[in-house]
């Protein structure tokens, strides 16, 4: 049980376009606010009025994210996931692309927003796009998922402020649980994060829509 409803809203191309756009805006403005040197009285100014531009956009507020109509993969329709999701300030967002041999692909770079360690990637936010790579692999099957399982071996720090590759496949189907492994790599080709995870499609899920 979720607080928020599991029906959706599907958002024309215009409105998927504007509200894309707004997203990339208020990303600036979240690395803007951790990397900015203004002065006390200047971020109060700054507050008032972002709370005024926050109080505008929730004039008209959704009980959950849209959806779009999806292209090829159904798993596209989601453009407010927290990793791939354009519409999400929260995201990178980050591209994957699906091979034909069900190969997840994507590049990125991690601001400061993204910082664990100084000049490193946070482990968690590593882990959360290997979490979806390896989850689009395994949906990429014919059976989607929700991670049971997920381990990550940090093998080295991961950097910010440069370009890097995530990369994931599913190695095996066992009825509803779907094995999946990959990795993140930094652009001398190392890599950083090694992760593997079993995703189970729910029983609840097996007869209706995922
Ligand atoms: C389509 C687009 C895809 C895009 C990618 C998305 C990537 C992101 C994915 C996520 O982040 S999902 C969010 C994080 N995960 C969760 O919140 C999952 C929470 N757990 C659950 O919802 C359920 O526990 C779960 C769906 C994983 C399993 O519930 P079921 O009721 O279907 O399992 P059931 O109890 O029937 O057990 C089935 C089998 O799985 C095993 N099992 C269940 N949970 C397990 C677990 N957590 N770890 C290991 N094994 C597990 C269980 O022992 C049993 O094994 P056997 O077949 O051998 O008897």
């Amino acid at each position: 049980m979720s607080a928020i409803p599991m029906e959706r809203p599907v958002l024309g191309d215009d409105e998927a376009a504007a509200l894309t756009g707004l997203a990339a805006r208020v990303r600036e403005l979240a690395e803007a606010t951790v990397l900015t040197g203004a002065g006390a009285a200047e971020a109060a100014a700054v507050a008032d009025e972002i709370a005024a531009l926050t109080a505008r956009l929730t004039a008209e507020r959704r009980g959950a994210p849209p959806f779009v109509t999806p292209g090829e993969r159904r798993m596209d329709r989601q453009i407010a996931n927290p990793v791939s999701g354009p519409l999400n300030p929260f995201a990178p967002p980050i591209g994957l692309d699906v091979t034909s041999d069900g190969v997840v692909r994507g590049e990125f770079t991690l601001g400061a927003v993204y910082e664990g360690p100084p000049s490193y990637v946070h482990g968690g936010v590593s882990a959360m796009v290997l979490d979806q790579a390896l989850g689009m692999a395994a949906a990429a099957t014919g059976t989607p998922g929700m991670t049971a399982t997920l381990e990550t071996r940090y093998r080295r720090p991961t950097p910010l402020g440069v370009p890097l590759k995530v990369e994931a496949k599913a190695s095996r189907v066992e009825g509803r649980k779907v094995y999946a492994s990959g990795t993140i790599s930094a652009p001398d080709g190392r890599v950083t994060v090694e992760a593997t995870a079993m995703f189970i499609m729910p029983q609840r899920f097996v007869t209706s829509e995922y």
